[in-house]
């Protein structure tokens, strides 16, 4: 893992938009995507930027299970508030959240990433060390499924709804394995609450209990921090 640290989320994202550019010019036509408060910088700057994904796929990491591509705290609002209503892709492919056939859905989305292959994969991490919503106990092997998101991930998403209740307890998302196989990841991760999850994915085991931690069997990964998401790495 190549780990940069930077001052601010604002120099961070920049540098993580450079990555995204580099992608593009080079070729990369498939990128996976994230939601959360992470990437929020970084696609304000891909709006400002000259980059043209109009040729490009994205493929979004997850989606909230039971909610309606225009609920407010779905995947989809999010997506194309802060991104593609302002930066077009050719083709955008989000869960779909309303599937209640589970098998259908995670086949549906299994068969897209084996159709296109991720060039560039975009990750946050929880503060508990999940990536997409594969939270601690998760299959590192595994691929798209609707996954029980840890009482900490409501916890810490419940900001974004009206009351606790509201955040779904499940969501379909991308698995570990899904993940591995994109060409090249890149994971951001800024505060101080990231700090732990930051250390034990970068200098821990490989263990399910921290699923980023899978991201040390990948050649290709780099870590972009603010100062405070870094404070517990030991150099
Ligand atoms: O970026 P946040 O809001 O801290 O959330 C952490 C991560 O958890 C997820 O929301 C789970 O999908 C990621 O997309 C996100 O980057």
């Amino acid at each position: 893992m190549e780990v940069l640290v930077f001052d601010t989320i604002e120099e961070a994202s920049a540098q993580a938009l450079t990555i995204f550019k580099d992608a593009v010019d080079k070729g990369a036509k498939v990128f996976g995507l994230a939601t959360g408060s992470t990437p929020e910088k970084l696609y304000e700057l891909m709006v400002q930027s000259d980059i043209d994904f109009t040729e490009s796929t994205s493929i979004n990491l997850d989606e909230y299970y039971g909610l309606s591509g225009d609920h407010p705290q779905s995947y989809h609002y999010f997506m194309k508030q802060r991104l593609f209503d302002k930066k077009p892709f050719k083709t955008n492919y989000l869960p779909d959240g309303l599937n209640e056939n589970t098998e259908e859905e995670t086949a549906r989305y299994n068969q897209i990433l084996a159709e296109n292959p991720i060039d560039l994969q975009l990750l946050g991490i929880g503060n508990n060390g999940h990536i997409g919503f594969n939270e601690p106990g998760a299959d590192l092997d595994g691929k798209t499924q609707l996954a029980d998101l840890a009482p900490s991930t409501i916890e810490a998403n419940k900001r974004f709804f009206d009351s606790v209740e509201e955040v779904p307890t499940r969501a379909y998302s991308m698995g570990i394995a899904s993940i591995l196989n994109s060409k090249k990841i890149l994971l951001l991760a800024f505060g101080e609450s990231k700090a732990e999850a930051v250390k034990n994915m970068i200098e821990g085991p490989v263990t399910s209990e921290v699923p980023a931690s899978a991201l040390q069997k990948h050649e290709n990964v780099i870590v972009i921090l603010d100062k405070d998401a870094a404070s517990l790495l030991s150099k």
